[in-house]
């Protein structure tokens, strides 16, 4: 990666020109061009368009040299335009199997989207299958190679912290309420905040999931998130909607506090997460304790135990009780004192108590782009949230799909005396923490990516010869139960077996087993039956 200091000119320079001189700069034409020549231009400028030529030439022909890194969508390149400015080009992946036409609707609704706290997106090119995303750049590393990967984590101190804290969630409020579409942003995380050159925070990679949406033929398990900041809504139902952002924010929070990564906090300490550790020590009053030790000197504890109750709000599991983000924002601003309690934190993969609020119906779960346009509480509707034998499993197939699935895999929900606790909106923590390890694992075979199913598009395409998404949610997640076997003692289910094409036979499967194993496991643990586990954690 190029310094920043090598950027520096250049950034101060940049800075005081007009926009559009900027981007015209790099295409003047010679003066024995037509008039046409110049209008077509100017058009193509107005609409962001950047010739490939013109990004083949900043990044040296996309040299290895010039590759600041590759994720999820694909590499990214650093370059210079001629101007001087510094730009980051994403060459998405062929996976974004969009149209040339919508690949352009939709950059150029992205490139809209600008706000000083969110990568500003300068353009975007299409050459032959290539799609490219042209970033401005953003001279320092991600929040996450500072927090978690370097030893220059004492460099923001607290004062940075909280600065960087106040700044996503100033972006995030801009994406869902104030930015031309509601945006969800679906993968907020430590790795998706740059920081500039002043360490002002920058979001990432927003708009990303709309890109990479399937289309009515392609099936395909979607990019959906990362292990450790997604809401448990989000994980077991597919339930999205900007309350799923809130909650990768409070981790977010919670690890720029504490200087410890969720997902690998567990890994060091056993029993718990990264939440319920920070809700503990804030039920005894002792968030100071919190405090990552490289910077516990720089911090003021008023500021810290306001930023661990915000962040502790937005983990909550109700997704309804988390604050939106223009809240969060304004809470950020007053003393603390003024603010609800926070109940405690959703585990990612544990399901929900939904309390007096309804779902709204109609409205948009999977789209980033959210097509109601309303910025709060819009709630995931495709899917059943609320009920069922323990697993996600689509409302439209329920009915049909049950009672075949039952039979195949030798047990049953509805038979069962125990089907009461069946029901209960909450599974056994240990459960929870076996279906987090199915996630996990699912995590470590997808470049950090969780992958889940999308039902709605598994249920359109079944029958067309694609491959089964459910198969391997049902097995990811039976690799969770599995490593608790012995405990629960019930088999995993045949995957398979079932040969009459059911859309969601493995999922029922997968959902029949977890289900089972709760049944036993609720039986050999009476004690946990109610799953009521706030007063045993607010206690402890
Ligand atoms: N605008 C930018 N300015 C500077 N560096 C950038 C920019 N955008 C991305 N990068 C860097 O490029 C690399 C790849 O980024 P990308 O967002 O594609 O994936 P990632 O964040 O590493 O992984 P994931 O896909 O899981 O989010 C990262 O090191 C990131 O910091």
């Amino acid at each position: 990666m190029v310094t920043r200091n090598s950027q520096k000119s250049d950034l101060g320079i940049t800075k005081s020109m007009n926009f559009f001189q900027n981007i015209i700069k790099p295409f003047k034409r010679s003066s024995n061009r037509g008039i046409e020549d110049d209008i077509e231009k100017i058009a193509a400028l107005e609409q962001k368009v950047f010739p490939f030529q013109v990004l083949v030439s900043a990044t040296k022909d996309f040299n290895p040299t010039h590759k600041l890194g590759e994720g999820g969508f694909g590499p990214v390149f650093k370059g210079r335009l001629p101007d001087g400015r510094d730009i980051a080009v994403k060459k998405l992946s062929q996976a974004s199997r969009q149209g040339k036409r919508e690949f352009v609707n939709e950059a150029k609704l992205l490139a809209k989207v600008q706000h000083r706290n969110v990568v500003n997106l300068w353009g975007y090119c299409t050459h032959g299958d290539d799609k490219l995303l042209v970033y401005e750049y953003v001279a320092n590393e991600s929040l996450d190679k500072v927090l978690f990967k370097s030893n220059r984590r004492s460099v923001i101190d607290w004062k940075l912290r909280f600065e960087i804290i106040t700044g996503v969630a100033r972006g995030l409020l801009y994406l869902h309420e104030d930015a031309p579409n509601c945006i969800i942003h679906r993968d907020i995380k430590a790795g998706n905040i740059l920081l500039d050159e002043k360490w002002v925070p920058k979001i990432a990679d927003f708009g990303m999931a709309r890109l990479y949406q399937e289309d009515a033929t392609h099936v395909n398990t979607r990019v959906a998130g990362t292990n450790g900041y997604m809401a448990p809504e989000y994980v077991m139902h597919g339930a999205l909607s900007v309350k799923a952002d809130v909650f990768s924010f409070g981790v977010v929070v919670l690890e720029l506090i504490s200087g410890q990564k969720n997902s690998s906090f567990s890994l060091k300490h056993a029993d718990q997460t990264l939440l319920e550790w920070a809700y503990r020590l804030y039920k005894k009053g002792r968030t100071m304790e919190m405090v990552d030790p490289d910077i516990a000197a720089s911090a003021d504890p008023e500021q810290v135990r306001l930023c661990v109750q915000i962040g502790l709000l937005c983990v909550q599991g109700d997704p309804h009780q988390r604050p939106a983000m223009r809240r969060v924002s304004l809470l950020l601003s007053r003393k603390p004192g003024h603010l609800e309690e926070p109940e405690r934190p959703g585990v990612p993969g544990s399901r929900y108590r939904r309390r007096t609020h309804h779902r709204p119906s109609g409205t948009s779960s999977v789209g980033t782009l959210s097509t109601t346009g309303s910025s709060t509480d819009s709630f995931g509707s495709n899917l059943n949230t609320n009920s069922g034998t323990g697993g996600a499993t689509p409302v439209s197939s329920r009915t049909p799909t049950r009672d075949h699935a039952t039979r195949s895999a030798g047990a049953s929900s509805s038979s069962d005396p125990h089907g009461e606790s069946l029901q209960a909106t909450q599974l056994p923590q240990k459960l929870v923490q076996a279906t987090f390890n199915a996630l996990s694992l699912s995590h470590s075979l997808h470049n950090g990516h969780v992958r889940l199913p999308q039902h709605n598009i598994v249920q359109k395409n079944f029958g067309g010869g694609h491959p089964d998404p459910n198969l391997t949610y049902a097995k990811e997640l039976v690799a969770g139960m599995e490593l608790s076997k012995n405990d629960a003692g019930v088999e995993p289910p045949e995957f398979g077996a079932a040969a009459d094409g059911d859309a969601d036979r493995n999922m029922i499967l997968g959902n029949m087993y977890v289900a089972s194993y709760k049944k036993v496991y609720v039986r050999k643990n009476k004690k946990r039956e109610t799953c009521e586990r706030s007063d045993e954690l607010a206690g402890e």
